[in-house]
């Protein structure tokens, strides 16, 4: 006969915190969010931890290398896609990997015989008013000029006029040399009174640009994420297919920490995966694996060496698996069983493996909750695909800003693979939506403002660290009827707009 589980699956809106004791210490300043990421043994530092509980899902529409910087300048980790070409991930991850702070490489780029017309419509693209001035209009190009907004006026001039007769030509630019230090452009910057400066290689190619408004924003990251090198730190997916080949050439490429990316990790090919890497690699390689919801799932990954293990099937805000295929479970359950299996792996043998609980948060206290029931991080997609540091467009739909969001197992996102996996066609299906979700501005305030909050939350809890939360919150499960008196109720809103990320 089937085994049937007592009590039905839940989720993060059916369970509240009850306050804790807060001592006259426990401020938003005195907590701490650091966090395992990598598994390690009694007593011992973690090979690998976050400055923040947050990492980035492994989506096209989530974690690309510019992700993976911004994220990593807060404390967090982005697992960069692998529904992409071998070659194609490892260059994204070598990309973040020698990204120097405060270098960005140019992303408004045009050829000197184009016109004012077309630096007019580059700059409403990009939103950037400095654009170089390239003999080919690559961001590596050969540099013959640069254009700001000082060099033209579109109420007076031809938006036909060619940028070489408007543009501050090379030899009358101020450069800086590359391989220069961050402090010896800002130098550069403030003896010139510039805005900006194009870093520039013996061959006159342009490299990066510095400017003064990043190095000022540099120097406010304390949470920044970084190696012994002084790199950002960056994960990246892996699969169960071509991880022969796609895992030497992230690891290569530099990347710190590896996540098998699937709905689905109780299986023999995770395990096989798993077995590979320790051969090839020993523990030198970090890796996490799953998805799994329950604890037979954990304790099988646990033994088949996995660093972490991820949690979720079919939470996520674009996932259509529980529809599709019936599998899945409640996130909070899940992570809640698993947590516990989690626990007493680490009193019977002394290894404490991180656990991840992936997709379904909403709001903040979502993740506070996740926390609490003994995840160590989180992985969320909606949640950074509204960010400008996300890969995706930005349209105006209707009035309103959004960004282009779309789950790994739509087709959207299969349609990458130059080569057939094999089966039939006709019998694929999608396990998930392309979407919209509504654009909310920086990373950087966001993960500040949500980071806030989850700390706040810890201190009333009574609790300053994750380690003091999991170990001493206290969770109540809300009846139907309560979770209607923890909104706004019995008034009317004099603005229908209140809410939001709560
Ligand atoms: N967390 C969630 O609830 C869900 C996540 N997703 C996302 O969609 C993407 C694709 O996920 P999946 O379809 O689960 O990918 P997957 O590659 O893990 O699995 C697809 C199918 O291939 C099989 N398979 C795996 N390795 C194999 C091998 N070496 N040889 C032969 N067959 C093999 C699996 O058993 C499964 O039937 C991932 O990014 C995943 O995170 C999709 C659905 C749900
Ligand atoms: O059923 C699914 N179909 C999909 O196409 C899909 N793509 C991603 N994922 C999973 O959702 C997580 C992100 O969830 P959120 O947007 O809720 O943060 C991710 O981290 C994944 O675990 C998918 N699930
Ligand atoms: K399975």
């Amino acid at each position: 006969m089937a085994q049937f589980y007592k009590e039905p699956s839940r989720t993060f809106n059916e369970y509240l915190l009850v306050p804790g004791l807060t001592t006259k210490e426990m401020t938003v300043e005195n907590v701490s969010l650091k966090t395992p990421i990598v598994k390690f043994r009694k007593g011992e530092e973690p090979p690998l931890s976050a400055n923040i509980p947050l990492v980035s899902a492994v989506m096209q529409a989530v974690s690309d290398d510019n992700m993976a910087v911004a994220l990593a300048k807060e404390g967090g980790i982005s697992f960069i896609y692998n529904s992409q070409p071998v070659e194609e991930e490892a260059a994204m991850v070598k990309r973040a990997k020698t990204y120097k702070s405060g270098f960005v490489r140019s992303d408004s780029n045009l050829r000197p015989d184009q016109t004012m017309q077309d630096v007019v419509d580059l700059k409403k693209r990009s939103g950037h008013s400095t654009i170089a001035i390239t003999e080919d209009g690559t961001a590596e190009g050969k540099m013959v000029g640069m254009v700001t907004s000082r060099d033209y006026r579109v109420s007076r001039m031809d938006p036909s006029t060619p940028i070489s007769e408007f543009m501050t030509p090379f030899d009358k630019l101020i450069t800086a040399p590359d391989g220069c230090t961050l402090s010896e452009a800002n130098d550069i910057l403030w003896d010139n009174k510039l805005n900006a400066v194009p870093v520039v290689d013996d061959n006159q190619r342009l490299t990066y640009f510095v400017f003064r408004k990043d190095y000022d924003a540099h120097k406010a990251n304390k949470n920044e994420l970084l190696d012994a090198h002084k790199s950002y730190i960056v994960g990246a997916g892996v699969n169960t297919r071509d991880y022969e080949e796609r895992i030497p050439a992230v690891v290569d490429a530099g990347a710190d920490v590896l996540c098998i990316d699937s709905s689905e990790g109780y299986s023999e090919w995770q395990s096989e995966c798993l077995a590979w890497v320790r051969k090839k690699y020993g523990d030198d390689v970090k890796i996490g694996a799953g998805n799994v919801v329950d604890k037979e799932g954990f304790y099988y990954l646990a033994e088949a060496g996995a660093d972490f293990v991820k949690i979720g099937i079919g939470g996520g805000s674009i996932c259509i698996t529980r529809e599709q295929k019936g599998i899945g479970r409640g996130q909070a359950t899940a992570v809640i069983e698993v947590a516990a299996a989690r626990d007493e792996y680490f009193q019977r043998t002394g290894v404490y493996i991180p656990l991840c609980s992936d997709g379904g948060i909403v709001y903040d206290y979502h993740m506070t909750l996740a926390l609490a029931m003994g995840a160590d991080f989180l992985m969320m997609g909606r949640y950074f695909a509204r960010f400008d540091e996300s890969p995706t467009s930005k349209l105006n739909v209707n009035g309103s800003y959004v960004k282009e969001y779309w789950g790994e197992g739509s087709n959207r996102a299969r349609n990458w693979q130059r080569y057939d996996l094999g089966g039939d066609p006709r019998m694929k299906f999608e396990e998930g939506v392309d979407s919209y979700v509504p654009y909310a501005g920086s990373l950087h305030d966001n993960v500040n403002l949500s980071m806030t909050k989850v700390k706040s939350t810890m201190c009333n809890v009574g609790a300053t660290s994750i380690r003091d939360l999991q170990e001493n919150a206290k969770i109540t499960l809300v009846s139907a009827t309560s979770i209607v008196e923890g909104g706004a109720h019995d008034v009317i809103l004099r603005d229908t707009s209140q809410g939001g990320n709560r």
